[in-house]
């Protein structure tokens, strides 16, 4: 069975997330101190909608990422699938219908391939698990027909060979391809491409623009990059010590951004982590506070144009134009003044 025998699906977001919130304790071993992984975050992922998740390390980008994919229990917040609370999913049999519509594809694919199978060990029992309905005629056929999508050919040979056979992006096409066997709805991409050579990358964002029309399949792109965000999103997220501090479609926040930090990131540097290692702490003031942080704006402490409301009042994610927001109350005056 391929993706265009699949049952139409329901229009309106695929995976939509209120007050996102995960905490961690931290601190020895009475855990006195909270960590803000992730706090408040809004979200929604259309249906083949590729959204990008762009900041530096720490962010909270995966925790995101896990938090939808179940992986994490949430703190606060509520994730909603096609308008349907994830938490008021019941029994085994849900929570894995749930997970087999949302997976996760991860930085580095030996971590989901196991050194000791062959590639087809991966799909098939991705399919084994997930597609009971197919034969074993039909898995095989199924693999093949999925490596083939994926770009790796000729399929027959690819399904014999072993992970270290195998070039680091081809890796990234088998991850891609055994996550495409459970016919998922969304796939959370956590630095998919990090990894690879700068010249290997494009071909993989060119394969996730590819698989979105061919597969019906939307993505949640989580990098450092903010070129290739640029390149492949048709939205974006920036995200800032466990806080979304400015969303709207691509090209619009990387051509006019309106939060300070992004400012700083598309000035700084192509790549956020860049910019700690290539400069002294001192170029871009201190790192953000996630343990136990105070009111107020958590960019503040590095932020060039910080009035005295931003040490105090956390500013809202607001809009500023159709569908371009930001959580800054610098932007804010200047949008309503
Ligand atoms: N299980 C955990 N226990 C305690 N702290 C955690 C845990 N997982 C993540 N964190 C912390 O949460 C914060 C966000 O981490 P996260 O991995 O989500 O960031 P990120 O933006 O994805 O960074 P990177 O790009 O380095 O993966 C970090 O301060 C991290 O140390």
């Amino acid at each position: 069975m391929t993706a265009a025998s699949t049952p139409p699906r329901p229009d309106g977001p695929v995976l939509r997330a209120t007050n996102l919130t995960r905490h961690f304790r931290v601190g020895g071993r009475l855990g006195r101190n909270t960590l803000h992984a992730v706090d408040g975050v809004e979200l929604t992922i259309g249906r083949r909608e590729i959204v990008a998740l762009v900041g530096e390390s720490g962010s909270g980008k995966s925790t995101v990422a896990r938090l939808l994919a179940m992986l994490h229990p949430v703190t606060a917040g509520e994730i909603h699938y096609h308008g349907r609370p994830v938490g008021s999913l019941r029994g085994r049999r849900q929570r894995l219908d749930y997970r087999r519509r949302v997976q996760m594809v991860f930085q580095d694919p030996y971590s989901s391939l196991s050194p000791v199978y062959p590639v087809s060990h991966a799909i098939v029992r991705s399919l084994r698990l997930h597609r009971g309905d197919l034969s074993t005629t039909e898995r095989t056929k199924e693999a093949e027909r999925l490596l083939g999508l994926v770009g790796l050919t000729p399929p027959g040979e690819v399904m014999r060979k072993y992970p270290h056979e195998l070039s680091g992006g081809q890796r990234q096409r088998v991850g891609f391809a055994a996550a495409l066997a459970c016919r998922p709805e969304v796939i959370l991409a956590d630095e998919p491409v990090s990894m690879l050579d700068v010249s290997i990358r494009i071909g993989l964002l060119n394969l996730m623009a590819r698989l979105r029309e061919q597969e019906d399949v939307s993505f949640l792109y989580i990098t450092h990059d903010l070129a290739s965000a640029r390149y492949v999103a048709d939205r974006m997220m920036v995200m800032y010590a466990g806080q979304v501090v400015e969303s709207g479609p691509a090209e619009q926040v990387l051509a006019d951004p309106r939060h300070p930090y992004t400012q700083l990131l598309l000035s700084a540097a192509p790549d956020p982590d860049a910019m700690r290692e290539e400069s002294g702490p001192d170029d871009y003031g201190e790192p953000p506070r996630v343990v136990d942080p105070e009111e107020g704006c958590r960019f503040r402490p590095r932020c060039p144009l910080a009035i005295p409301v931003c040490e105090t009042v956390t500013p809202p994610l607001g809009e500023l134009t159709p569908g371009h927001s930001a959580a800054c109350h610098v932007a804010a005056l200047h949008t309503s003044g």
